[in-house]
């Protein structure tokens, strides 16, 4: 038999059979306001790219590294982590450019706490307006410390509140097969490394970094956080992160001379970043010392392809599980997504480091 339409007011509901609520979300140009750049943060972020990007390109031989928390999970002991980070970033900076992780973003593998922005309450409250005010706030507080920060990328609307703050950005390796990403970071002002996939693909962040440095048009949010349809210029200043896999760890030199070579196949610069952390530790903290190591011997003989390193370190070691709603029992300056190494190690893998460099250097 067939259908007839009926008037409207008995048509099926349709939309948002699956929504909860919709609630307000502060604008990108309120949060700025709120929490604006100053002169001398501007040039702290504008410095930190800069520099970056010399050192991607060749023109300045000294070791980026990114360093930090897995996540930010408490304000006030990121910052006492930073206190730290940028008086050892100022001993070491002729010889390595420090940049800190200041995550706020979670990915997660299935399900869990997906970082401060979404739920800065850490009980399943997701004040997501508070999580954004905390963000910026952090990432200007740190920046007035003359360090750089760097932040993964994971919600495509997020950068409006925050990109302005970030020196160095990221991909994950769930999402860099995403178009979404690839178009975003098409449009970030910074470098962005990109991360190989769970699963070792690497020519997955090869393309992703080509797709990036092209131009694109997709829909978005402007500053006023109305819908906007966005025209970018392209990256050029994407690069791959080695991150290992589920197979096992990716930083030996056969892989990154692979990596090179696909970059170089594809009309990409050559360089690769390092992270000690995730598929190349097997997530034990202790692992990221010795990939570290490795590193520094093979930076002292001369290895020019690997022009960065990842640490993912916090003021204590290893890590601990996050009850929610029950934050005020957890460990202070310990993470709560994956183990970080402890400060005096990185303290020590940063010396470490910058004395490689000096070897290089001959
Ligand atoms: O870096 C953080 C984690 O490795 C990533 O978010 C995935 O975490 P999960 O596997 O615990 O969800
Ligand atoms: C989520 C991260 O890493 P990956 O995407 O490599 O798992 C991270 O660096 O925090």
């Amino acid at each position: 038999m067939p259908l007839t339409a009926g008037p409207a007011d008995t048509l099926p509901t349709l939309d948002n059979r699956r929504t909860h609520s919709v609630s307000p979300l502060i604008s990108p140009a309120l949060l700025r306001q709120e929490h604006p750049m100053d002169a001398a943060i501007a040039k702290t972020v504008a410095e930190g790219r800069s520099a970056t990007v010399d050192i991607l390109n060749g023109d300045d031989d000294r070791l980026l590294v990114v360093v930090g928390p897995c996540s930010v999970h408490d304000p006030e002991a990121a910052m006492d982590y930073a206190r730290r980070l940028a008086a050892k970033a100022e001993a070491v900076r002729d010889r390595l450019h420090v940049i800190m992780r200041v995550y706020f973003e979670k990915p997660r593998t299935t399900l869990g706490w997906k970082g401060l922005i979404n739920d800065p309450g850490l009980d399943g409250s997701y004040a997501v307006n508070r999580g954004l005010r905390l963000a910026r706030k952090l990432l200007l507080d740190i920046s007035a410390l003359g360090l750089p920060v760097g932040c993964e990328f994971l919600d495509p609307i997020t950068p409006q509140f925050i990109a302005d703050t970030v020196s160095w950005g990221s991909i994950g390796a769930r999402t860099a097969a995403s178009q979404v990403h690839r178009q975003l970071c098409s449009a970030l002002s910074m470098p962005v490394g990109i991360k190989n996939s769970t699963e070792g693909d690497v020519q997955v962040a090869v393309d992703a970094t080509r797709a990036a440095a092209a131009s694109h048009v997709f829909p978005g949010i402007n500053a006023d956080g109305l819908a906007a349809l966005i025209t970018t210029t392209g990256n050029p200043d994407c690069h791959v992160i080695l991150r290992g896999s589920s197979a096992g760890p990716n930083y030996d030199t056969e892989t990154v001379r692979d990596v090179l070579a696909r970059q170089a196949k594809a009309g990409l610069p050559q360089r690769v970043i390092v992270d000690a952390s995730h598929g190349n530790s097997a997530k034990d903290h202790r692992r990221q010392a010795v990939v570290a190591g490795e590193l520094a011997q093979r930076i002292g003989e001369g290895e020019r392809g690997v022009v960065g390193v990842m640490l993912e370190s916090f003021l204590e070691a290893g890590r601990q599980d996050l009850v929610l709603g029950q934050a005020s029992a957890l460990t202070y300056g310990q993470s709560i997504t994956d183990a970080c190494l402890d400060w005096a190690t990185t303290d020590d893998l940063l010396t470490t480091l910058a004395a490689a460099v000096d070897r290089r250097r001959g």
